[in-house]
């Protein structure tokens, strides 16, 4: 996309839930990469992922914070907004624990489904919110997270609602039985967060009915596994939250110690995105061909 959204081409009556809706019941896994930014939509989109994911944990990082639920909705929100504006693919938003209670996820859930997010996840955890991957999370009762998974249903029209559990830390029979009484509360799609191990990833696929969401992190709990070994263990959507905001990250790390050291950029040159390119992937000659072409139609109409 890029352009089309100034175009008024952005097939707005396309439902975007609807297609995410379709791939989660298409009975194959399907990658949704993590982009975290206007530029990583495109650079994902444009190598043909199918679902893209905002993660908080990613988010947070890019604006220099720790992923302890410091972000609000409206930081979610503007970089949501960044990516469903440049890209049609549905985009599923880490919503962490709900900005609150059922008024504030209510909120969350219009708010983010009028720019076209397909599916946001809710977590059971307890401010301070951790990375599911680590120590000393506190949860939610059952019933409080079953409340707040009901609002969000109640308050959206179009939009899948994910629950996320972070039981696991402590008792996968927990987890289980949450990830259950998640998907009665309305939960479409169900996230059992930090699966450490292959039985565990086998158990939750055959104890929930609903479909299944894998966070495939890294330097985390669950063990690097391949899109095809999702696929053949039954799960239907598989994120790659930080993975992308990883590898810039570490290229940057790089480039500014050598800038630093060197005085110029010499040695990253090939590395960089050269201008042509840069500007084909932002459309810019798009843009400036409907500007030139806008400004013509006004003046020789
Ligand atoms: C999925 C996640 O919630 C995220 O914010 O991307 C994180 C990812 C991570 O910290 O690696 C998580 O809590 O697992
Ligand atoms: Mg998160």
């Amino acid at each position: 996309m890029t352009v089309e959204w100034l175009n008024g081409k952005n097939e707005k009556d396309v439902s975007r839930a609807g297609r995410l809706r379709r791939l989660m019941h298409s009975g194959r896994a399907v990658a949704a990469a993590g982009a975290y930014d206007g530029m990583s939509a495109v650079l994902a989109t444009n190598a043909g992922f199918e679902a893209l994911y905002l993660s908080g944990a990613a988010l947070s990082a890019s604006m220099g914070l720790p992923d302890l639920g410091l972000i609000t909705l409206d930081d979610v929100w503007r970089r949501a907004r960044e990516i469903s504006r440049v890209s049609n693919v549905p985009l599923i938003v880490d919503c962490d624990t709900g900005f609150g209670e059922a008024l504030n996820i209510m909120r969350a859930v219009r708010e983010l489904e009028e720019i076209g997010v397909a599916c946001i996840h809710l977590e059971d955890q307890q401010f301070p919110k951790k990375c599911g991957h680590l120590n000393d999370k506190k949860l939610v009762s059952t019933e409080d997270m079953c409340r707040k998974i009901a609002a969000a249903r109640a308050a959206a029209n179009d939009m899948v609602i994910c629950a996320r559990t972070d039981a696991g830390a402590t008792s996968f029979d927990d987890a289980l039985d949450r990830a259950k009484r998640y998907g009665e509360a309305g939960a479409e799609l169900i996230f059992v967060e930090a699966l450490t191990t292959q039985d565990n990833i086998r158990r939750a696929r055959a104890e929930i009915e609903k479909p299944l969401l894998a966070n495939m992190t890294e330097f985390g709990r669950t063990p690097q596994i391949s899109l095809s070994e999702w696929d053949a263990a039954g799960y239907n959507i598989v994120i790659y939250p930080v993975s992308a905001f990883r590898v810039a990250s570490k290229a940057v790390q790089r480039f500014y110690a050598s800038l630093r050291a060197n005085g110029h950029v010499g040695e990253f040159l090939p590395e960089m995105m050269p201008r042509t390119e840069l500007y084909e992937t932002i459309q810019y000659y798009d843009y400036e061909a409907l500007d030139g072409q806008i400004v013509k139609t006004v003046l020789e109409p």
